[in-house]
């Protein structure tokens, strides 16, 4: 393996410092770039290197096109510090985007480490356990007709066969008859051996968790850097001279510079380059971003850093979206975005208790306004309010940032939006205990949704543990929980360490019981509430897979290079899998490219969750959305009167009410 140019030791001008001119630009060609001293910066004239890049790329199964660009510096080795929601899934994209460049992903967290070496990976993201495994056990040679198949012609979903294409005009020139993929090595690591993995690491990606302080200075709104500065520790005394330090954690803005890494005699270059990713759309997001956002000191060291690291994106990444800034004003937008976000929740909660009180509908009033694409209509569905591990800590971090600089206004403005969410949790608990003539004694309350959202695994702030917080305190005879993405097991043992102290559990004398059933959980319900918003809650019929040809649905080829891109697979391998009869394609392989995954210890804790009935978080054979609840046989065994409490806007009261149920809706006036 080519080794990088050594750097300059002791000079300020680190990283990948080599026979680099001073005046190389930081913003990649065609990229954006929103600050003035970087703007200038990218006339400069191009930084040159002479590696046998061409060599390694030719042993590589791809060429990113950021190969082909002189000005790219050579990043071969990257280690990504913190194995979790964000580390594990934006590393494994660089992996499989990059398959001449090693990434290892390193974790204190030893279980977690062996999670990811297994079939069961440690978190659920739809597609995730398709990229790990090409990335992480390598892939077979395969090959498929570079023609598009007979029946996308006619619906796109029933058939993958291929046949004689009748794709015309847009198919000119492209090549026919079978493409070769070839066969693919590992290129993708876990490992507990942080600082070795650090050591060897050209870039060094730091996703550790930063969550609010619990106590000391600025407890309950600064940000907890313990686990970030832990880190910096193990760079400033193991990276190589010249690493280049990513700040990936979303931190407080000046981290870069109060954090910076010290070793005496050496300079490490520190990006920001925060996560834009959502839980359970992680894999669509990462793969087609909206924007990249690198931002770096002004130096010319900085530059080159920044360029290095916007070359491992462009691989997949349009230069286009991927965008610079200086550090401070990257490192703030991330904390912006999520409060900005959380802002908006916040407001149209806020209207729906006007609505519960005057008959306007929410869903009606979010509707209307979001037509005016200056207001747009996303994340304006009213509910129990956000969860999720980041935006009240982000909203708080922001918070202290600005009382910090004595901007109390600005503060307290901020604050507000955490608040306003804290009232929405609590008067959807009240409404519940109110309806219930105000005791819960003796009842059985159901829920309907553990997790913070629909399609993740992640419980992390989940508004659901608050509100059955509130309802324990009222002595119920059963609080039951069932959720379609969860693991039981799980679910009971957070619980027990979330309410230390309470007896909480039905297996421990009281009253919390976590069912793998809805309708099990739902039997004898005094009350269902609907508190996360997963689409099997709907009593709704399901939308029929629409027949028309989206480009979603159509087949991707005919491909137009002989080696097509990794994106380009992905998108045949989903193809594939969509229009092909699950029996055809077992183990989700149409291409059949994967390897063997590894093999279990005996006593693996996981195979025994699997043999028990639960499905572990991970792979892509683990949970899929499932058929909708048949909402007659819940109302037919809930006990009377028949409440449902939609704390997310997806049930239809009209149907239910012909049921005998009634519903109480988030915004929609009710009888409490
Ligand atoms: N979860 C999400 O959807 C998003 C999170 N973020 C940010 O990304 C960062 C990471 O978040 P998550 O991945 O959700 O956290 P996480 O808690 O899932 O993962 C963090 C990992 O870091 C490891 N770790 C902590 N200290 C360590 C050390 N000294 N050495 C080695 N490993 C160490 C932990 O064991 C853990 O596995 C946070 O700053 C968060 O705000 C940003 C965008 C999205
Ligand atoms: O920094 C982070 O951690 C991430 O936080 C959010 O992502 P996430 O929390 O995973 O999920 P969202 O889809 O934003 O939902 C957050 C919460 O808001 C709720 N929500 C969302 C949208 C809406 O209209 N109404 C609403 O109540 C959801 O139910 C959920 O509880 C942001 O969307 C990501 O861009 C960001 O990277």
């Amino acid at each position: 393996m080519n080794q990088l140019p050594i750097s300059v030791i002791g000079s300020e001008e680190g990283a990948f410092q080599d026979n680099a001119l001073s005046t190389a630009p930081t913003t990649p060609e065609g990229s954006l770039t929103f600050s003035p001293v970087l703007r200038a910066a990218a006339d400069g004239p191009l930084d040159i290197e002479s590696t046998s890049l061409a060599a390694q790329a030719q042993s590589s199964r791809l060429m990113p096109s950021a190969l082909f660009n002189p000005s790219v510096r050579h990043v071969q080795n990257i280690c990504c510090v913190g194995a979790g929601y964000v580390g594990g899934p934006t590393a494994a994209v660089i992996a499989y985007q990059n398959p001449h460049i090693r990434v290892t992903i390193v974790d204190r967290d030893e279980r977690r480490i062996r999670r990811w070496n297994s079939k069961h990976l440690p978190i659920y993201e739809p597609g995730l356990g398709d990229i790990v495994r090409i990335a992480r056990d390598g892939s077979r040679e395969c090959s498929f007709l570079n023609e598009r198949s007979s029946l996308d012609t006619s619906d796109g979903l029933s058939d993958a066969t291929t046949s004689s294409s009748e794709c015309g005009s847009q198919c000119e020139g492209h090549h026919e008859g079978p493409t070769i993929i070839p066969a693919r090595q590992p290129n993708l690591f876990f490992s507990a051996d942080v600082a070795r993995c650090i050591r060897e690491a050209d870039i060094v990606l730091v996703a550790v968790n930063t969550p609010t302080k619990s106590k000391g200075m600025g407890a309950g709104s600064a940000t907890d850097m313990t686990a970030f500065e832990a880190v910096t520790g193990v760079v400033a005394q193991h990276a190589r001279p010249g690493a280049i330090i990513v700040e990936k954690s979303t931190v407080p803005c000046r981290t870069a510079q109060l954090m910076a890494i010290h070793r005496p005699g050496v300079h490490f270059e520190i990006l920001s380059n925060p996560e834009f990713l959502a839980a359970g759309t992680a894999m669509k997001d990462l793969m087609q971003p909206d924007r990249v956002l690198i931002g770096s000191s002004t130096t010319p060291s900085g530059r080159r850093a920044a360029e290095a690291l916007a070359s491992v994106y462009a691989a997949w990444v349009p230069r286009n979206r991927i965008i610079t800034t200086n550090v401070w004003s990257s490192e703030l937008s991330k904390l912006v975005a999520n409060s900005m976000l959380a802002q908006r929740i916040s407001s149209i909660n806020s209207i729906s208790a006007i609505c519960e009180k005057t008959g306007a509908d929410v869903d009606e009033v979010a509707a209307s306004i979001g037509c005016d694409p200056r207001i747009g209509e996303k994340f304006l569905k009213a509910g129990i309010g956000f969860g999720g591990s980041c935006f009240k800590k982000d909203i708080l971090s922001l918070v202290y940032l600005a009382e910090s600089l004595g901007l109390e206004e600005v503060g307290e403005y901020w604050r507000q939006v955490v608040k306003m969410n804290e009232y929405q949790r609590d008067r959807f608990s009240r409404r519940v205990i109110k309806c219930l003539n105000n005791t819960l004694v003796g009842k059985k309350i159901t829920l309907l949704g553990y997790a913070f959202k629909a399609n993740t695994s992640d419980t992390r702030e989940s508004p659901a543990l608050e509100i059955i917080k509130t309802l324990l305190e009222e002595g119920p005879r059963e609080i039951a929980i069932f959720d379609p993405c969860c693991n039981p097991v799980v679910v009971q043992d957070e619980i027990k360490s979330l309410l230390k102290g309470q007896v909480a559990l039905k297996s421990d004398g009281g009253p919390i019981a976590v069912y793998g059933s809805a309708y099990e959980a739902c039997a004898s319900a005094n009350a269902v509430l609907i508190t996360t918003e997963f689409d099997e809650f709907r009593n709704t019929p399901a939308t029929l897979p629409t027949l028309s040809k989206t480009a979603k649905h159509l087949d991707p080829r005919p491909f137009d290079r002989l080696e097509p891109s990794e994106t380009e697979i992905l998108s045949l391998h989903k193809f594939l899998l969509r229009s092909s009869p699950a029996t055809v394609h077992a183990g989700g392989d149409p291409l059949q490219r994967y390897m063997t995954e590894p093999a279990c210890a005996e006593d693996c804790p996981d195979c025994g969750l699997v043999k028990g009935g639960y499905s572990t978080a991970g792979n892509s054979d683990d949970y899929k959305p499932k058929e909708r609840l048949d909402w007659n046989k819940i109302s037919y065994h809930l006990a009377k009167p028949k409440w449902v409490f939609d704390g997310k806007g997806l049930i239809d009261p009209m149907v239910m009410s012909k049921l005998g149920v009634r519903v109480e809706s988030v915004g929609r006036q009710g009888r409490s």
